[in-house]
């Protein structure tokens, strides 16, 4: 029975979003023994270990942007490769000790990206409470039920794991808030090309003019679609970013393949974060002149020059 492991403990997002991977058709067999991971950190580092096969983390959400701890911890270990993702809508509830009112709310912890989208929702509804930040929001909810804070903003599953109630549910201030997950594996096996796939990857650009435009402008050069950017400090030295780079295509296509040779030149680093389908399956734009068997013509009309056959 395979070992997964995940952000938690139980009752976090990123719990559901580990069982949505978990289908006959998914990517992680549905018998498979899930674990709960303290941190983002301490679940990616158990991949690395080899106590977990994977791990699911959350990367972007759509209020509140990118998860930091998540792209530091990606790039500061032995690398790792994403081959799946999922899309969770996310919707909190406020969960309480039972007898506990609105009004004796003091304290409210949570994840700080909860934190961030229900910002409105308490300063309105629980306007004396303060906000404490918690490592999860299922941590929070465990927080709660030790007596140590008022109450949690936490998923809705944690409501059924906890024995909490729900003093408030569905809130957020911005309506259709979504959160991305990653699964995370050791390199290996890479997932099979759909058409429908993104690639992810981090580069530290050198330091000169233009550095960064010179990867744009391969990925336009090559025809392919970049789905976000992101920039990190290395931890190096003040001024100095690394590029968290996602784009459309796998890296068995000859343009995502010939995008990444010229990045791994032009770059002082890059890590390849994986390839793998995406969730909302729309499949990859390929531009005229773009497509494998443009690549493999051209490559044939080179080796024949080469070979002094030149037409
Ligand atoms: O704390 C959790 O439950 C998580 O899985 C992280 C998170 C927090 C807020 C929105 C989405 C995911």
């Amino acid at each position: 029975m395979p070992r997964i492991g995940y952000f938690g403990p139980e009752g976090t997002f990123t719990e559901q979003a580990t069982r949505s991977f978990c289908t006959d058709a998914g990517p992680i067999p549905p018998d498979s023994a899930l674990v709960p991971l303290e941190t983002i950190g301490t679940a990616l580092d158990a991949v690395r270990a080899g106590e977990v096969e994977a791990a699911c983390v959350p990367v972007e959400n759509s209020v509140e942007g990118s998860v930091a701890a998540t792209l530091d911890a990606l790039v500061s270990g032995e690398p790792l490769v994403a081959v799946a993702e999922t899309v969770l809508p996310i919707r909190f509830t406020v969960l309480v000790r039972p007898g506990t009112t609105a009004a004796d709310v003091r304290t409210v912890a949570t994840h700080p990206h909860a934190a961030a989208q229900v910002r409105n929702w308490l300063s309105e509804h629980l306007p004396g409470a303060t906000v404490l930040p918690a490592s999860s929001t299922a941590a929070a909810a465990v927080g709660v039920g030790r007596g140590e804070f008022d109450a949690a903003v936490a998923a809705p599953p944690a409501a059924e794991r906890y024995p909490l109630d729900v003093l408030a549910s569905n809130i957020a201030d911005v309506r259709d808030a979504v959160t991305r997950f990653l699964l995370v594996r050791r390199p290996g096996t890479l997932p099979e090309r759909t058409g429908a796939d993104r690639t992810a990857l981090a580069a530290v650009t050198a330091d000169r003019i233009g550095a960064l435009s010179e990867v744009l402008t391969e990925l336009a050069a090559h025809g392919i679609n970049m789905t976000r950017i992101e920039s990190r400090p290395t931890r190096n030295r003040l001024g100095e970013y690394r590029f968290f780079v996602d784009f459309e295509g796998h890296v068995a296509d000859a343009r995502v393949g010939a995008t990444l040779a010229a990045l791994r030149r032009r770059c002082t680093e890059v890590r390849f974060l994986g390839s793998f389908p995406r969730a909302d399956k729309v499949p990859n734009t390929v531009l005229p002149t773009n497509a494998d068997t443009d690549f493999a013509a051209a490559a044939k009309w080179l080796e024949d020059v080469r070979a002094g056959h030149s037409a």
